[in-house]
């Protein structure tokens, strides 16, 4: 069902730190900060080759990731995001195999369909897939 890897997302304690060490050391091709009042996150995506990069950071005053952030202070590994082609097909399947669903189908960054599963039911990593 899952496709490509879509993003590896990333909370980061300082935006401009985390995009000017990526622009310099690591020479990446940086995008312009994103906010997502929807999801509680202003996000930058990296463009790699073969995959991107999400930078998270905290929107407003209810952001799902304020508490990874306060347990994480100095950031760290979020969600990673697989492509379905169908997601309410896949929304359907994970909740009949009892996987928790997280809230309902949202439009995300990149102005498509997603999900998020919790990470308890996936090895402990938060997955989020975005339909394409
Ligand atoms: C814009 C969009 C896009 O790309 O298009 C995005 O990505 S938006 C990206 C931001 N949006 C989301 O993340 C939406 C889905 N996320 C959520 O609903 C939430 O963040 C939860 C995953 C339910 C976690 O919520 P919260 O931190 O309040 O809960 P909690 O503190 O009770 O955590 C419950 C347990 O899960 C762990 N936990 C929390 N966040 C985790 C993470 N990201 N990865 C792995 N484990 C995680 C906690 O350490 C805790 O474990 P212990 O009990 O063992 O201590
Ligand atoms: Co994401």
């Amino acid at each position: 069902m899952i496709g490509r890897l879509n993003h590896v997302a990333i909370a980061v304690p300082d935006l401009e730190a985390a995009c000017a060490q990526y622009r310099g050391a690591l020479g990446a091709n940086v995008g312009e900060p994103q906010d997502e009042p929807d999801h509680g996150v202003t996000v930058v995506f990296i463009e790699l080759p073969n995959t991107k990069i999400e930078f998270l950071y905290p929107l407003g005053d209810n952001s799902p990731i304020a508490g990874f952030l306060e347990k994480n202070p100095a950031g760290g590994i979020h969600h990673i995001c697989y492509e379905v082609d169908d997601i309410e097909v896949a929304r359907d399947k994970l909740l009949a195999e009892g996987a928790r669903v997280l809230g309902d189908i949202k439009i995300g960054a990149h102005n498509k369909p997603v999900l998020f599963l919790h990470p308890k039911d996936f090895n402990g990593c938060l997955v989020e897939l975005e339909q394409v």
